[in-house]
């Protein structure tokens, strides 16, 4: 395992270049270079602390790096590009009064790439009511309203911070499997959880952080051959 070059093409639509962030004495990003292929869904893996939620909020523009370059297809990041990147946070973000249906409401107004059908799809898919205020919603409810929130979105860059977090064991396959349907080409997608193995099924990348470092990174078939470990085991070997 090795650390990626970073290098620029066409179809690196993400790049991140020398990229650090500090709060007071504590790293969240150390020294970050990536580049992120579009069509790929990258697994953003770390303990508790390591930095996974700053790598995408700096992305997201919702932090601030203090040196360093983030490019989003070529171009540094503007309230344009930011159009075109969505970021589920691991935090209900819901106001309590809101159904679902004023949900679909309120982000369509919010966001021009919101599409309403697919949301309802969601929201039957997932056998969410329209009419149940979010106060009123279980922990594993709210959870998968933010995924069908996020995923109606047209994005082409999405990341989704810890999507899997208060979720059932069966649900959870679905969410899997309703995540990995979502990916694809012109889309790049960055998912973290702690949820090793199950992350696994849906990803075709890894991205291993460690105190605010990139310590390892690459494709999870590429990983695996270099390694003969699965990805929790590699998980294990990084961590432990
Ligand atoms: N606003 C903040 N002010 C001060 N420190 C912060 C702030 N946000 C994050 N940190 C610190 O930066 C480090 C990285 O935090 P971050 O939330 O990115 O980690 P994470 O990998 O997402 O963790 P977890 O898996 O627990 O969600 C942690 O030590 C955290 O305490």
């Amino acid at each position: 395992m090795t650390k990626p070059d970073v290098f620029q093409k066409e179809e690196h639509m993400l790049v991140l270049q020398n990229v650090n962030k500090h709060y007071s004495s504590i790293t969240a990003a150390s020294n970050q270079n990536i580049s992120l292929e579009a069509g790929n869904v990258y697994a953003l893996l770390g303990p508790n602390g390591s930095g996974k939620s700053t790598f995408m909020k700096m992305i997201t523009g919702l932090v601030k790096p203090d040196s360093g370059t983030i490019l989003y297809k070529g171009q540094p990041l503007s309230s344009q590009s930011k159009l075109d990147i969505s970021y589920m946070p691991t935090e209900s973000y819901f106001y309590s009064y809101m159904t679902a249906k004023d949900i679909c409401k309120y982000f369509s107004d919010f966001f021009p790439d919101f599409n309403p059908n697919k949301f309802y799809a969601f929201l039957n898919d997932m056998e969410l009511p329209d009419n149940l205020k979010a106060y009123k919603m279980s922990t594993g409810m709210l959870a998968k309203l933010k995924i069908a929130v996020s995923l109606s979105r047209s994005s082409g860059l999405m990341m989704l911070d810890e999507p899997l977090n208060g979720i059932d064991i069966i649900s959870r396959e679905r969410m899997t499997a309703t995540i990995a349907a979502n990916s694809g080409p012109g889309r790049i997608m960055i998912v973290s959880s702690h949820l090793v193995d199950e992350l696994e099924t849906v990803s075709t990348h890894a991205i291993f952080i460690k105190q605010g470092s990139i310590v390892a990174a690459g494709s999870i078939e590429e990983l695996r051959n270099q390694t003969g470990l699965g990805l929790v085991d590699i998980y294990k070997r990084i961590y432990a």
